[in-house]
């Protein structure tokens, strides 16, 4: 597979296991995602290691600070050869704007994507934060400013996908968290779609943690979630 669309979410708090799972995982069938759990245990040395293995790697450590500080902690990654870093959009024009002109000198830059809406979020939820928007109203208002500030996609649940896709251009990407299989837990996601589902929307790439990595057969559920993507294509 060129491009394969699955990324797969490694949060794990042992470093053995985690490699265990890497093992029976390639580079040709998906990408790989450190978080902020293995990022914080592990470190860079981590994400070197998966990379050694012919990874590319989604450092998934949503920047949320001020300008200079995006800035500086985007160029930290870019310097460590990260395929994709995210900020989040709620951090403002100006950081994203400085996290963009941060990447400008590399001739290679990670992709670079602003968090909308976390998928474990329900409307309730973003009321009580202080937001009187509509939750896809909130995502569309963040997705929109985000590709003024010339950022390469957004993350958003599958959920708001097609209706982003009526305004964003195929080459703006969608990252999509929250892919559940049908009849598989929900866990501490909120908006939720199986796979086909997530692409027939609009997704570009989907973030699959637990249902790959607490599986029994890991390798059988990235297989059969690449055949039932290929079918599509
Ligand atoms: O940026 C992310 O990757 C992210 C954004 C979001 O809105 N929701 C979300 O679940 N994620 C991440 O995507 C992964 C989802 O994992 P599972 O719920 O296990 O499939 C986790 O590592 C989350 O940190």
């Amino acid at each position: 597979m060129q491009d394969p669309k699955v990324i797969v979410a490694l949060d794990f708090n042992e470093r053995a296991r985690c490699l265990a799972l890497v093992e029976q995982l390639t580079p040709t069938a998906c990408r790989l995602k450190i978080g902020k759990e293995m990022f914080t245990r592990f470190g860079p040395e981590f994400v070197r290691e998966l990379q050694s293995r012919g990874f590319e790697i989604f450092l998934d450590l949503k920047f949320h600070d001020i300008p200079n500080t995006v800035a500086k902690a985007v160029q930290a990654a870019a310097d460590l050869g990260v395929w994709m870093v995210n900020v989040h959009a709620s951090g403002g024009r100006r950081m994203m704007q400085a996290a963009k002109d941060a990447l400008s000198d590399y001739p290679n830059p990670p992709k670079l994507i602003a968090v909308t809406v976390l998928t474990s979020m329900q409307p309730d939820e973003l009321q009580e934060v202080g937001y009187s928007t509509e939750l896809a109203q909130q995502v569309e208002r963040l997705a929109k400013l985000t590709e003024q500030c010339g950022l390469d996609g957004v993350v958003c649940s599958a959920q708001e996908a097609a209706q982003l896709r009526e305004y964003l251009p195929e080459s703006f990407l969608l990252v999509t968290p929250g892919i559940r299989l049908s009849h598989a837990p929900e866990d501490d996601q909120r908006r939720i779609m199986t796979p086909t589902d997530a692409l027939k929307a609009g997704s570009s790439y989907l973030v699959v943690g637990r249902p790959i990595t607490q599986s029994a057969e890991p390798l059988v559920v990235l297989e059969s979630i690449n055949a039932s993507l290929a079918k599509m294509a």
